[in-house]
Parts: C-alpha cells; structure tokens; sequence
C-alpha cells in the first residue's frame, strides 16, 4: 500500500479534520500546504532550505518534465527524489493543464490528447496511459490520474462530456498503474459549477477504488464563493477515510475556507510566483516590497514572523533589491512567502486540535484584512 491515511480528530467547530498521510518517503501532517516546484526545483529554494521552513512534501509537474527534461533521463538518474535532491515525499500534477485543456493548439480525443510544446512548438500527444508511463518514470509517491479540467465558463453539455471522459481515463490510468506498492494513484473529480454533475463526478471516480481523491476544475477563474459553494457540496461525497486534495488553491483566505470545508491537501503557485514579483504575504495582510513608502522602513518585512527573512532583513533593504531586480530578493521573499503558508497551515491544526478552527478564521481574517 504506497499511502496510508489516518484521520486523527475531527474539530468539534467546523468539521476540519486533522490527519498524517503516511507515505514511502515520510509522514506528512494534514492540512497541509504544499510548495510547487514545476521543473524539479521550487524555484529560487535550496532542498536544505525548504526543510528550514519544514515543507513536507511538494508538488512537481508531468507535463514540464517530460518535455524537459525528459521523463526517460529523470528516470535514468535514479527518479526525481535523487534527480533534485529531495528525500520527502513528492507528488506530481500535469503541471500542463493550461495547456492540455486550456491550450489554443490542443485537441482533445478519447484516446488523449494532442498538444504542442511551450517551448518549441513540437506536437506531442499523451494519453491516460503514457501519463502513467512518466509519472512512474518520475517516481513520485502520489501521482494524478489524467484528466481535463473544462475551462470556465463552460457549458453544461460540454462539462457533462468532458467529466464522463475523465471517468474513462481515470479508469483507464488505474488499468496502467502497476507500481501501486510504492505510489498512489489519486483520482479527479470534474464536473464544472454545475451540483448535478459535480455529483456524477464525485460518484464516478470515488467507486473507483484508489487511495485518495481531488478536486479540480476549480481555481480557474471562477469567483471565491462560488469556488466555496463547489466545496460545500462536492466534499460531503468524498470519502472521509481518504485524503481530499483541491487542485491548485491557494491564497491564505481560501487555504482556511478550504480546510472549513473538509480539504486536507492543498497547492499553489502564488506564494512563490508573487514573491518574484516583489509582493508578500505578512500577518498584516499583503505587503508590495517595492512600495515608495517602504524606502526608509528599517523594520521587518512581518514583525510577527520569526524566519530567517524576517529575523535578519528590512523592507527597505527588501525594496532596495526588488529594484535592483537582484536575484536575492526572489530568495528571500519566496522563503518568507512559503514560510507563511506553511506556519499558517501548522496554526490551523493546532486550532483543529484545539476544536477552535472557527475563532482561528475569524481572527486571521480580522487581522489579515479579510471581510468576514
Ligand atoms: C498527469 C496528469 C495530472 O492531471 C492534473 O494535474 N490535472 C489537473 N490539474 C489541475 C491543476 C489546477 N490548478 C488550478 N488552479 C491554479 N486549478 C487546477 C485544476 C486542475 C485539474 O482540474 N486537473
Ligand atoms: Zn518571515
């Protein structure tokens, strides 16, 4: 059995749930905020690093790495944990769906889909199977079934079709997965904004016996609270005795409505993507470094917050590289960004251990700047 789940409490206040998800490369404590790192790296972070801020797992993508490197040459170096140095457990998404689903050169068969590359153009083609094929080539402890996350908006007919796809594909990339000893297979649901076929969705792929499932579909670009009103009521058809994990999500706000709601795993880009950009997560709420008004500011980027960023730097220094465009200023700010989520995650299970998620929200959301 690659993972195990252990559901551990229930909070009395909300019905959060405090879980370890025991895998072969370790043990990984549920809520849990997951760090991406597309191309075998989290970008501008050291291995060495990450476990300072105490990631426990984090997430790479099939997509990214089978067209480059190479799913073969990662292989041949001995799997992705030895290829990029990262003892923890890993868990891999297609990394590709803008481009598989969203892409303007895709076409998408029941066979699987054909796409061209990001980077020159070539013209691939992968299907349930060959996903497979690369994420056991990777190596990672969980991997996803292939799947489409139909775009939003889109329409009732075209979700409908592209949700009962998902279904055959997922069943088929359970067909293709042999190495179920040393990685889960995790399963998708789709089915748009639409309740009925979230429900369909949700039916389907849970009666297909696998380790855990996810959510997706959502964090395209639809409003929050219709993201939130998705969860209300596709979670409740998910299992309780497996992991939930919803694809792509996200800020702090939706990090906490998400957990609310029964979601134990989560991934995002924004903690990283916006720290190269200048722009910080801090108890205050969101701080942009290269603000004028931060020039003579020699206090620290969060005065609440204990790490290395925060214990030995200013804003104004902060300000002084984003200007510079100096490449310390992405080290430090992604540090601290990721360092955020991760403590926010270890605050929210001990407020889920403490049975008092609910009052943890409404003071971060106060504090944060939140409306209620
Ligand atoms: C090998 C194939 C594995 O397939 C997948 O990873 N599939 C998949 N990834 C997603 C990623 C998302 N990111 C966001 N927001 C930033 N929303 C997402 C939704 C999905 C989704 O519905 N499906
Ligand atoms: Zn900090």
């Amino acid at each position: 059995m690659a993972i195990r789940y252990e559901l551990i409490k229930v909070c009395k206040q909300t019905g959060a749930r405090l879980g370890k998800l025991h895998t072969p490369h370790g043990v990984i404590d549920t809520p849990i905020f997951m760090p991406v790192g597309t191309q075998a790296t989290v970008k501008a972070m050291t291995p060495e690093e990450l476990k300072e801020i105490e990631a426990q797992i984090i997430l790479s993508n099939t997509y990214h790495l089978y067209i480059r490197p190479g799913h073969d040459i990662v292989k041949k170096a001995g799997g992705l944990h030895k290829f990029m140095n990262w003892d923890r457990p890993i868990l891999t998404d297609s990394g590709g769906y803008q481009v598989f689903s969203l892409g303007p050169l895709r076409k998408i068969k029941e066979e699987g889909v054909e796409f061209r590359s990001h980077l020159d153009g070539s013209k691939h083609f992968i299907s349930p199977e060959k996903a497979i094929e690369i994420e056991n080539a990777l190596g990672a402890d969980i991997i996803m079934a292939f799947d489409e996350c139909a775009p939003y908006p889109a329409d009732r007919e075209y979700v409908k079709n592209s949700l009962e796809r998902t279904t055959r594909w997922a069943k088929r990339c359970k067909e293709a997965h042999k190495n179920t000893d040393n990685q889960a297979l995790f399963g998708i649901i789709q089915g748009g904004m639409y309740k009925d076929l979230r429900e369909q969705s949700a039916r389907e792929i849970t009666a297909i016996d696998l380790p855990g499932y996810a959510i997706g579909g959502l964090s395209v670009g639809e409003p929050k609270p219709l993201m939130y009103e998705v969860l209300d009521y596709t979670v409740p058809l998910m299992p309780s005795d497996k992991p939930r994990y919803l694809m792509g999500v996200g800020s702090p706000d939706d990090l906490i409505e998400g957990v609310l709601r029964g979601i134990d795993m989560f991934d995002c880009v924004l903690p990283t993507r916006i720290a190269r950009n200048g722009t910080a997560f801090t108890s205050g709420g969101k701080v942009v470094v290269r603000n004028a008004i931060y020039q003579e500011d020699f206090t620290p980027l969060d005065p609440e917050c204990d790490c290395y960023t925060c214990r030995n730097y200013t804003k104004a220094y902060l300000r002084h590289l984003v200007k510079c465009n100096e490449i310390l200023a992405s080290r430090l700010l992604t540090y601290h960004n990721l360092y955020f989520l991760i403590n926010l995650m270890k605050n929210v299970r001990q407020a889920i251990m403490d049975d008092r998620l609910m009052d943890f929200r409404n003071e971060f959301f106060e504090k944060f700047g939140y409306e209620k």
